[in-house]
C-alpha cells in the first residue's frame, strides 16, 4: 500500500534537522529538497549553484529519512528537472532501516545552464507500506553523508561527456597543441593522399588496355619491318636486272655503230670498185 502524505507525517518518516517535516504539498509523495551541493570534493557555501552544460554535481537532501521496518521508499527526480535536460545518476530504493539523507549526482544534459538552489525540491519520495521486516539499521547523519560524498567526488569528474559541446573544446586542444606549420603539412599530406586515391585506381584500370594496344602496335611494326626487308631485296634484284639490261643496250648500240661503220665501208668500197659508165 502506498502511503499518503498524512501517513508519511504520522509515521515521522521525514525530519528536517531535529524538527518533523512540514506537510507535503503532494497527496502521496514527499518532495525532498536540496540541502548540500558538492563538487570536486568540496561543499558549496553559496545558496545556489549554476550547473553548466555537461556539468556534474552532487546533491544531498536537507531532509533525513527514517524508514520503519514495514516501509520501503522509492526516490525519483522531479519531472520538471528532467524536462529541463537535467538527470540524476542515482535514484532508487530507500530500504527499511535506512536512517539518513539521500544523495544523487545531477548531470546537465541540456545546452543551457541550470540553477540548483538550496531548499528547492529535487527528489520525489514514494513510500510503500508492507509487512514488518527485520532489516539491519543503517544510520547516517547529514554531516556524515556530506563528508562521504565530498570524499568520493574528489576522484569524480565535474563534467559529463556531451559530444557537441566537447568537439570545440577538443579541436581547440588538438589544434592549439599542433603548430600551424604541422597543421599545414598534415593538410598537404591529406591533399596528396586524396589526389592519389583518385588517380591511382584510374591508372590501375587504364594500364592493361594501354599495354595491350602497345603490344599490338609492336607486332604491327615488326611485320612492317619484315615487309620493308622483302621490298628492299626485291628492289635490289630489279636494280641488278636493270643494270644488266643497261649493259646489254650499250653493247647493242656498239654493235649497231660497228654495223653502220661496216656498212659505210662497204658502200665506199662498192662505189670505188664500180666501173664508171665512160670507162668501157
Ligand atoms: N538516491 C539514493 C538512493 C538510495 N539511497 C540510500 C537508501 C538506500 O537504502 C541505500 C542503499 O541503496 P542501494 O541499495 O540502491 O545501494 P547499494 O546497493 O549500493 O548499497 P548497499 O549495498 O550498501 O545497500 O542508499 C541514497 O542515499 N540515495
Amino acid at each position: 500500500m502506498i502511503l499518503t502524505s498524512q501517513q508519511i507525517l504520522a509515521k515521522a518518516i521525514v525530519t528536517v534537522g531535529d524538527a518533523p517535516a512540514q506537510a507535503s504539498a503532494r497527496a502521496t509523495t514527499y518532495d525532498a529538497t536540496v540541502g548540500e551541493i558538492i563538487t570536486g570534493g568540496k561543499t558549496i557555501s553559496s545558496q545556489s549553484y549554476t550547473l553548466r552544460p555537461r556539468g556534474l554535481v552532487w546533491v544531498v537532501s536537507r531532509e533525513t529519512f527514517k524508514i520503519p521496518h514495514d516501509v520501503t521508499g522509492l526516490a525519483t527526480l522531479k519531472t520538471s528537472w528532467t524536462h529541463d535536460g537535467v538527470l540524476a545518476l542515482t535514484l532508487g530504493i530507500v530500504d527499511p532501516g535506512w536512517d539518513g539523507p539521500l544523495a544523487t549526482a545531477i548531470v546537465n544534459f541540456s545546452r543551457e545552464e541550470f540553477e540548483i538552489e538550496k531548499g528547492k525540491p529535487f527528489f520525489r519520495l514514494l513510500f510503500m507500506n508492507h509487512e514488518a521486516t527485520t532489516p539491519k539499521p543503517e544510520r547516517k547523519s547529514v554531516e556524515q553523508y556530506t563528508k562521504q560524498v565530498e570524499k568520493l567526488t574528489k576522484s569524480f569528474s565535474n563534467t559529463f561527456l556531451t559530444i557537441d559541446s566537447l568537439a570545440p573544446e577538443l579541436s581547440e586542444k588538438i589544434f592549439g597543441f599542433i603548430s600551424p606549420k604541422l597543421t599545414m603539412r598534415i593538410g598537404l599530406i591529406a591533399l596528396v593522399i586524396a589526389i592519389l586515391s583518385v588517380t591511382v585506381p584510374v591508372a590501375w584500370l587504364s594500364v592493361p588496355p594501354i599495354y595491350n594496344s602497345l603490344q599490338k602496335d609492336n607486332a604491327k611494326v615488326d611485320s612492317l619491318l619484315e615487309n620493308h626487308k622483302l621490298h628492299t631485296s626485291e628492289i635490289n634484284t630489279l636494280k641488278e636486272r636493270t643494270l644488266k639490261i643497261g649493259t646489254q643496250d650499250e653493247k647493242l648500240h656498239e654493235i649497231e655503230a660497228q654495223y653502220r661503220a661496216l656498212a659505210r665501208k662497204i658502200d665506199e668500197l662498192t662505189s670505188k670498185t664500180k666501173p664508171s659508165p665512160g670507162a668501157r
